[in-house]
C-alpha cells in the first residue's frame, strides 16, 4: 500500500537498509493432504515485531511454530490473514530486496560447495558485489571460529561445525530479518553460549529483527526481548508474552532477573503457577 511506504527516515542508523517490523494479522495456517482431515495449525495469530527487536516463539512440539517462521520467510505463501514488513505485504518486500535470512535446526549447507563457497553463494543470492565476498566470508567465518576451515566441504565438518557454518552464512548478507528455528539445539552448550553471544554481538551492531523458535527457556530469555509462548490448542493461538525489555543487555547467564524470567517460560508452558 502506498501510503504505508518506506521512507527514507525509517531506515536502521547503522545499515542504512529499510526498517523492518514484522505484523501477522489474524494468520491462519491449515495443512492439507489427500484422504486426511485438515490440520488447523493457526487461526487468528496477530503478532508484531518491532523493527529491531529479538522474538523468541516457544511452545509444545507441533503448535506451529516453525510454521510461522515459514511464513514470514516467504517460504509458506498458503495462509490466510495479512502479513506485512513496515507495514507493505511482505511478498512486495521480499521482492523489493529485503534480506530474509533463515537457520534452520540443520545446516542445509551445500555439500557439492565448500564452506566459503557456500557463503559465496548466499552473498551471490543477496547481489552483494564480487569484490566484497572474500572479505564477508572471512569475517563471518573468523566470527564463528572456522576460518581454519573455510576451504572444507560440510561432510568433513562435525555436525556443530555445520551448523556454525551455516550461522556464518545466515550473518554474511547483514540480514534485516533472522530467523532461527532452533538453531543452537544441535550444538555442545559451550558452543552454544559462544554462539547466543555471537549473535548478540552482532546484533547489537546492526539490530536486524530477530525471531527465533526455541525448546530451551534459557537460551530464549538471555536472547529475548519478549517471548511469546504458544499454546498447543488446535487454534495454535498465543498463550502470553513475557517481557525481557526490563532485563538489562549484555546478559548473563547468572543473572537471577534472567532465571526468574526463565521460570515463567516454564511456568507458561507448564500451566503451573509459580511457587512461592
Ligand atoms: N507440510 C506439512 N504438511 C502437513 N502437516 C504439517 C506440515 N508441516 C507441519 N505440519 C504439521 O503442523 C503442525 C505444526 O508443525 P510445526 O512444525 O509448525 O510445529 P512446531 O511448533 O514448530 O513443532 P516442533 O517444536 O516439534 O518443531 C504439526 O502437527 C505438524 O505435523
Amino acid at each position: 500500500m502506498a501510503d504505508a511506504a518506506v521512507s527514507t527516515s525509517s531506515r536502521n542508523a547503522s545499515t542504512g537498509r529499510p526498517m523492518s517490523q514484522i505484523a501477522l494479522v489474524n494468520v491462519g495456517k491449515t495443512y492439507r493432504a489427500a484422504r486426511r482431515e485438515p490440520l488447523h495449525v493457526l487461526r487468528g495469530i496477530d503478532l508484531s515485531i518491532e523493527a529491531g527487536e529479538v522474538v523468541g516463539l516457544v511452545g509444545p512440539s507441533g503448535c506451529g511454530k516453525s510454521t510461522i517462521l515459514n511464513i514470514v520467510a516467504g517460504l509458506d505463501a498458503d495462509y490466510t490473514g495479512r502479513v506485512t514488513i513496515q507495514g507493505r505485504p511482505m511478498s512486495e518486500q521480499l521482492d523489493a530486496g529485503f534480506r530474509v535470512s533463515y537457520v534452520f535446526q540443520e545446516s542445509r549447507l551445500l555439500p557439492w560447495y565448500t564452506i566459503a563457497q557456500n557463503i559465496e553463494f548466499a552473498l551471490r543470492a543477496a547481489n552483494f558485489p564480487r569484490s566484497e565476498w572474500k572479505e564477508r566470508t572471512l569475517a563471518v567465518l573468523d566470527l564463528v571460529g572456522l576460518s581454519r576451515f573455510k576451504d572444507f566441504y560440510p561432510g568433513q565438518l562435525s555436525g556443530g561445525m555445520q551448523q556454525r557454518a551455516s550461522i556464518a552464512r545466515a550473518f554474511s548478507v547483514d540480514p534485516d530479518i533472522l530467523l532461527m528455528d532452533e538453531p543452537f539445539s544441535a550444538l555442545d552448550e559451550l558452543t552454544a553460549r559462544k554462539l547466543r553471544q555471537s549473535l548478540l554481538d552482532i546484533w547489537e551492531k546492526f539490530r536486524s529483527t530477530i525471531l527465533f523458535v526455541s525448546h530451551n527457556a534459557y537460551e530464549s530469555t538471555f536472547l529475548a526481548d519478549r517471548i511469546i509462548v504458544m499454546s498447543s490448542n488446535p487454534g495454535g493461538k498465543i498463550a502470553e508474552e513475557i517481557d525481557l525489555r526490563d532485563v538489562p543487555r549484555p546478559r548473563s547467564y547468572d543473572d537471577p532477573a534472567l532465571f526468574e524470567k526463565s521460570k515463567e517460560v516454564i511456568r507458561v508452558l507448564d500451566r503451573r503457577p509459580v511457587e512461592a
